[in-house]
């Protein structure tokens, strides 16, 4: 009898197809080309079932089966279907979403092994005339493979991806494969840790084989890699595998050298900044056991491990964990989900830690690890908060602030100055009659982009030039009202003559090479003065960094969404725990126009841990999560009346819920965007299981109602933007 194959494709349906299977078996977890529609796709077999529920005469036979041994297997598919489930995606995305790009379609898998280089006779001569002169990096990269072949990556870590492509293009080494995983290199002594961070290792360590999560709640500085450093040592040598999930930022060359170096392995990194080829290798490598350390940003939670040892999420209050579209899955959730179901510790590691994951700790599921100093002989830095009302500012820079900086670039010391907006100014303002500069379609102040001459929406993208005058009254009293980066940078170089300053933001560092360049020469200190957004606020190690500035946290004490204190408390706690965390004291100076806000009270006061407590008992009596759990219907059209009416009836499908509550249909914080309307629903339980329970049939009614292909819409489960 032949078997009926139950196939998941990537299509936003939230059905499997059945197939007939063909000749050759297809495993469960293995890529089959099948019949679908007019052509042929590639799917994923997720069930082998002795009859479907169609009729079978008519059932189509699947095509060729492209993997012998599937590729995604036992818990990771497991997992993959319950947060298909969870966060009410179709399974065929889901599954398709955990595939390297390169394996979605019907190309053969990459050889395995790991990219590297050897010496070709060419180079073994150009070596022993000594073409490239001693002592230069092409010189040294040959001498280092007269040994024998060596990682593509050991070598960039020796002389540079330069230098090595320079040797590839004149035929001095070639590319080859080594079939296991390179020969450790020496791994570099780090510092000693100290008692605190030696318990943490150990707690973790010792955890022995099995579920244990934890939380490393260690202020800035404390010297948390050290103790996720001493777990992976322990992990790789009990022969097993290290997933470590960073925010995507942190994730530079820096970062990775720093894995390589103390640990003496080759780290398979897994990031959007990779070449489709490099990527799928690095996938497989984490899926056959070859590499012992896994390094990556969101989507690496995804990655198959064949002898998985622990799970660490670094930064894990972090937001970019959070995927914003498509399958909205959260990385910290899923890597909890996976170590449980793998039964393996896992380490969230955070100086500020999320909410959710503070009462994780008060409920006692997860236990909790503390680094209350900072490590070696840096000291936490003072904090001065400077009352802006009635000052007169300098681009927005109060004296207070200026005096500091001059002091701090006198002792030879490195500044940074925050302020979480980029372009020059967030307003264009006429004087003369009150008009100002918005976007068409979003309804939202155009940002002015001066050097560019552009006014841009930072919402939805649109840009038109700066008008030389006033579209509305034709004076020519145009203003810049607030400040950007841009603006900063500006005055911060007209302030201090002569001294470097280097901005830091998304226009900076278009691209990935020119961002990992910018922010790899940060430490040098060969930039005084940094003027950055919140890229530059998390993860760094600057050693001459010992000023922050941090220009305006007002907007944030304002905002409308439930999350705007812990994210404030999180972005202030992180961008000044930057300062001073080598041998010199730091300081940080915050500039506000509300220096009594009860917010910043208990901030300074207490520090996070104090703004963290008194959020969530805020939280608690006002009922938001993670008190309560919510799923978040958005919904965008580009008639008013459209989405209203399709809103009103999605709530009536509701019917009447057990457990549940539905709010709305309300307006979006953000009502209008790029020309459409939003509004939406917002679904609250006081626990998973009612939700989860109710929003399956809801989903489907309002699938099936009349508006439904007429209107965007989405479901957010766990959403961290109410946006
Ligand atoms: N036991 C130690 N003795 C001396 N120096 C140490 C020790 N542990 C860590 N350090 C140093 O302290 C600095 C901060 O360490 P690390 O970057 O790991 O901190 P962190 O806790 O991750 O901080 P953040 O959360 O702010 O990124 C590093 O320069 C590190 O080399
Ligand atoms: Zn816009």
């Amino acid at each position: 009898m032949t078997s009926i194959l139950r196939v998941a494709l990537p299509v936003p349906l939230h059905t499997l197809f059945d197939y007939r299977e063909g000749a050759a078996r297809a495993a469960v977890g293995s890529r089959v080309r099948v019949p679908f529609g007019r052509r042929e796709r590639v799917g994923i077999v997720t069930e082998r079932v002795d009859a479907s529920t169609l009729d079978e005469a008519r059932l189509k036979v699947a095509g060729e089966v492209l993997d012998e041994a599937p590729l995604l297997g036992g818990e990771l598919l497991a997992t993959l279907r319950w947060a298909a489930r969870y966060y009410q995606h179709p399974l065929g995305e889901v599954l398709f979403a955990a595939l390297p790009t390169s394996l979605r379609n019907a190309r053969a898998l990459p050889p395995g092994g790991i990219a590297a280089a050897e010496l070709t006779p060419a180079g073994a001569a150009a070596l022993a005339a000594a073409t490239p002169r001693r002592g230069t990096r092409i010189a040294s990269l040959l001498e280092a493979l007269v040994a024998g072949p060596l990682a593509t990556t050991r070598l960039d870590a020796l002389a540079g991806a330069a230098a090595r492509r320079n040797a590839l293009a004149r035929g001095w080494i070639a590319r080859c494969r080594l079939a296991t995983p390179a020969q450790a290199a020496a791994a570099s002594a780090g510092p000693p840790l100290n008692d605190a961070q030696r318990e943490a290792a150990q707690a973790v360590i010792g955890a022995g084989g099995g579920f244990a999560p934890f939380l490393l709640d260690g202020v800035t500085g404390s010297g948390k890699t050290e103790v996720y450093l001493e777990i992976i040592r322990d992990c790789l040598a009990r022969g097993r595998q290290a997933l470590v999930l960073v925010p995507e930022i942190a994730l530079t060359p820096q970062a990775l050298r720093r894995f390589r170096e103390r640990l003496g392995v080759d780290v398979a990194a897994l990031h959007s900044g990779l070449g489709e080829v490099e990527r799928a290798r690095a996938w497989l490598a984490a899926a056959r056991g070859e590499a012992p350390l896994v390094l990556g940003t969101r989507s690496a939670v995804l990655v198959p491990l064949a002898r998985p040892g622990v799970i660490i999420v670094d930064e894990e209050h972090d937001g970019s964990y959070k995927q914003q579209e498509g399958f909205r899955y959260h990385a910290r959730d899923l890597a909890l989900v996976r170590a449980k179901a793998l039964g393996i510790p896992v380490v969230l590691g955070s100086a500020t830690p999320s909410l959710e994951s503070l009462a994780n700790v008060e409920a006692k599921r997860y236990r909790l690890l503390r680094l209350d100093q900072r490590a070696g002989r840096a000291r936490p830095p003072t904090l001065q908060v400077v009352d802006l009302r009635r000052q007169r500012l300098q681009h927005g820079l109060a004296r207070t602030a200026l005096e500091a900086i001059a002091a701090c670039l006198a002792r030879d010391e490195q500044v940074l100055v925050f302020r979480n907006r980029r372009g020059y100014a967030p307003v264009l303002l006429c004087h003369d009659c009150g008009w100002s500069a918005r976007c068409p379609d979003c309804e939202r102040a155009l940002t002015l982009h001066k050097r560019e001459g552009r006014l841009r929406c930072h919402h939805c993208g649109h840009e038109e030039r700066v008008p030389a005058a006033c579209p509305s009254c034709s004076g020519l009293a145009l203003h810049a009202l607030g400040e950007g980066t841009e603006r900063l940078e500006d005055a911060l170089g007209a302030q201090f003559p002569g001294v470097p300053v280097v901005r830091v933001d998304r226009d900076t560092t278009r691209g990935r090479r020119l961002r990992d360049a910018l922010l790899d020469s940060l430490p040098e200190g060969g930039a005084r003065i940094l003027v950055g957004t919140q890229m530059l606020a998390k993860g760094h190690d600057l050693p001459h960094l010992t000023l922050v500035v941090v220009v305006g946290v007002d907007e944030g004490l304002y905002s409308v969404d439930f999350r705007a204190g812990e994210r404030l408390g999180q972005l202030v706690v992180q961008v000044a725990g930057r300062a001073g965390r080598a041998d010199r004291p730091g300081s940080v100076i915050l500039q506000t126009h509300d220096p009594a806000h009860p917010l910043l009270e208990v901030l300074l006061n207490g520090g996070y841990r104090a703004l963290a407590s008194r959020l969530l008992q805020e939280r608690r009596d006002a009922g938001l999560p993670p008190f309560v759990q919510f799923a978040l219907l958005r919904a965008e059209a580009p008639q008013q009346d459209l989405l209203d009416r399709f809103l009103r009836a999605a709530a009536a499908a509701a019917g009447r819920a057990s457990g549940v509550n539905l709010h709305g249909p309300l307006a979006a914080p953000m009502p209008r965007r790029a020309g459409a309307w939003r509004a939406q629903i917002l679904v609250e339980a006081g626990e998973r299981a009612p939700l989860q329970a109710f929003l399956p049939a809801w989903l489907d009614a309002v699938r099936a109602l009349p508006d439904e292909r007429r209107v965007r819409w989405s479901i957010d489960v766990d959403p961290v933007d109410l946006y």
